[in-house]
């Protein structure tokens, strides 16, 4: 019989991501994660084979983000190292003693070493010339890289708030962006010759997505009125709605030329996308949607007038780019194949229907076109975890096969299938089924089910597209291979299955209805012949988390044992992460409420064993989250076992931490269940 491959087997294909298309030279890049080990890779007309253009070695938790082309395609900026906390620390997973810090770093094509140039982030290459603007703890600076290594930066305009959204004119001489200002927010522009800078029609809304049209003369933003302070985790089914204004760049007036309409959709839901609006041809502007119940994609006039759908049917869209001539928008949606994700294109006029890439049973997302018209995408399935791909004869082909280990264990891992189940309360939830291979008939398998964070995630029929939940996948292939039965379930206030799940009611710190699936995914399972309904755990991280401690809290009866990473035990502290000046006293139904969906509540009722794991450098979850937890466990003589990482991050930085904590589930699912 093949021995069971490992954890660090299955786990250890390289994960891709953050894939990028140049303005030119056919130059596509995307960073490559082996084991750890981050490294950008790039194709260009020079070498049609991917090939890696860094040289970093470890796993050292410094990702690699915000990758951005020069004009001319042949110089890659980068971000390594990950932004401060609120005490002002970068991320420094391996407790370095140097430290560890966000810098920008570039790399010429041309197979010289990758250097750093400086501390900063969100790299903005000028659409002319070798500027290059970038932020600073929130402010905008420039970068004059000269043909050497070194670099003249300077500020580039002292003003309040944070800056973000840097975006330059098509001719290279005015920078848009958005200042921040906490309960609102501007779009400004900055004449680089006559260093003006000047407001663009300033409100008390939120404006932000500033886009320029293809002649420089006018702007495009979101404009988001102003609706009070957000808490968070909690249902938004409407909204004041949003608009779309358009503004003259050189004097700032501007128009609306779009509001959404009451209802359904008046409550911006934004795309994955480098823009949220997308300046095309013909002086139109393609834009994100709710009003079906559904992210579809929508064409309106810069001049106004009614939006025309472009992306019709009962699904999602999720990530959108153009073609460099501005006629066509690349996207992906779930419309068709609810449980995974196929790349489309339609013309931005509307004046045909969407046209599909590739047909299969894969998931494929943040699709591309290079300069030259190639279709790139990052392409997973059941078995194949996230790779890069250009499109070939309506086929998606691995750019770095070379890249996969040759003890990745693709063809022992198990297909799941989809299913979906109702709750007390009627409402439908989903999920994916793994079952053990080989299972034997009349046998009943011990079972766990397995709970995504965020909750804004969708799981799917194969590796997901975010770095996590990819990690998620390979866990629950493996528990599956070790012969438990696992259902990764789809709870109520996820995405890909329309507005009203996603904005499901008293969900989150307004009553924890999500809980309401998990109940009946126990039932679900517990009437199935193959599961031992005696034998049913749960895990999950953050949000999952959470709903891990919420079942070992509210229904000791149906969960024999629990994994809990970083999860969020009490709501009132959990918002007050994300909303510092939360005042627990402001509205004390809110706070009772936020409390009595929270497993704290219940905590006297705990009985079952668990594994709580946290790093702590949480910045989502807070590290006192687990302290509370485990200190009032002890008090009640709980089993419990913990895992801790000093200065791991929400999102373990580093393959050796998610390592350990999927063998520590591993042995402690062995050992409990
Ligand atoms: C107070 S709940 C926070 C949960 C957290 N959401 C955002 O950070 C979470 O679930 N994080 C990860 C796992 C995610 O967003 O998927």
């Amino acid at each position: 019989m093949a021995a069971q491959p490992t954890i660090r087997q299955i786990d250890g294909a390289p994960f891709a991501a953050t894939l990028v298309a140049a303005p030119a030279a056919n130059a596509v890049a995307f960073v490559l994660n082996a084991r750890g080990v981050r490294n950008i890779w790039v194709t260009d007309s020079t070498q049609p084979n991917a090939r890696q253009v860094t040289a970093f070695t470890q796993d050292d938790g410094q990702d690699l983000t915000s990758l951005a082309f020069s004009a001319d395609g042949r110089t890659l900026y980068f971000v390594r190292g990950g932004g401060p906390n609120r005490a002002g620390e970068t991320p420094n997973p391996t407790s370095d003693p140097a430290g560890a810090e966000e810098a920008i770093w570039r790399v010429r094509l041309d197979g010289t070493p990758a250097t750093r140039l400086m501390e900063g982030s969100s790299p903005t290459p000028s659409s002319r010339g070798t500027s290059v603007a970038f932020l600073r703890r929130g402010a905008i600076w420039m970068a004059s890289p000269s043909s050497g290594d070194s670099v003249r930066v300077s500020q580039l305009l002292r003003m309040r708030g944070s800056g973000g959204s840097l975006r330059w004119s098509p001719n290279g001489e005015q920078l848009a962006f958005v200042s921040n200002r906490g309960t609102h927010s501007f779009v400004g522009v900055y004449t680089l010759s006559s260093k003006a800078l000047r407001w663009m029609a300033p409100s008390t809304d939120t404006d932000n997505a500033p886009v320029w049209s293809r002649d420089g003369s006018r702007l495009a933003f979101l404009r988001v009125p102003y609706a009070g302070r957000r808490l968070g985790f909690r249902a938004t089914r409407s909204a004041q709605p949003w608009g779309i204004m358009v503004a003259n760049a050189a004097t700032g007036e501007a128009r609306e030329v779009f509001r959404a309409t009451a209802g359904r959709g008046s409550a911006y839901w934004a795309i994955v996308a480098d823009n949220q609006l997308q300046w095309m041809a013909g002086d139109r502007i393609v834009f994100p949607w709710e009003r079906t119940g559904w992210v579809h994609l929508y064409s309106v006039s810069a001049n106004g007038g009614a939006a025309k759908e472009l992306t019709p049917g009962n699904g999602e869209v999720e990530f959108v780019s153009t073609s460099p001539d501005g006629t066509r928008v690349l996207y992906n949606t779930n419309i068709g194949d609810i449980d995974r994700r196929h790349v489309m294109s339609v013309v931005a006029d509307g004046s045909a229907a969407p046209v599909p890439t590739a047909s299969g049973a894969h998931i494929a997302w943040s699709p591309v076109y290079s300069s030259q018209g190639s279709t790139y995408a990052l392409v997973s399935d059941a078995k194949q975890p996230a790779h890069a791909a250009v499109l070939q004869t309506s086929r998606w082909n691995m750019l770095a096969p070379e890249s996969m280990p040759a003890d990745f264990p693709a063809a022992s891992l198990v297909t799941p299938t989809a299913v979906s189940l109702r709750a007390a309360d009627g409402v439908t939830s989903y999920g994916q089924l793994f079952l053990p291979p080989n299972a034997q008939p009349g046998k009943k398998y011990p079972t766990v089910i397995f709970l995504h964070g965020g909750s804004r995630r969708q799981m799917l029929l194969g590796w997901n597209y975010g770095a996590y939940y990819h990690h998620a996948y390979a866990l629950n292939q493996a528990m599956a291979l070790r012969g438990y039965i696992v259902l990764s379930l789809n709870y109520r206030s996820g995405i890909g299955y329309g507005m009203e799940f996603r904005e499901a009611l008293r969900q989150g710190a307004t009553g924890g209805s999500e809980y309401g699936d998990v109940v009946a995914a126990a039932k679900w399972l517990g009437a199935r012949p193959d599961v031992d309904r005696t034998r049913i755990g749960l895990w999950g991280g953050s949000y999952g988390g959470y709903l891990t401690a919420m079942g070992l809290t509210r229904n000791p009866e149906l969960f024999k044992a629990g994994v809990d990473i970083h999860g969020v035990h009490d709501w009132n502290v959990g918002i007050q992460t994300f909303v510092p000046d939360y005042d627990v006293h402001a509205n004390r139904l809110a706070t009772r409420t936020a409390f009595l969906a929270s497993p704290m509540a219940q905590v006297k009722n705990w009985r079952a064993p668990v594994l709580l794991i946290h790093g702590d450098d949480d910045r989502n979850v807070r590290f006192v989250e687990t302290l509370t937890l485990i200190q009032q466990l002890r008090a009640q003589q709980v089993p419990v076992e913990q895992v801790v990482f000093p200065d791991e991050v929400h999102g373990f930085l580093r393959h050796e931490s998610w390592m350990r904590t999927f063998e520590a589930a591993i042995d402690f699912f062995g050992r409990k269940m």
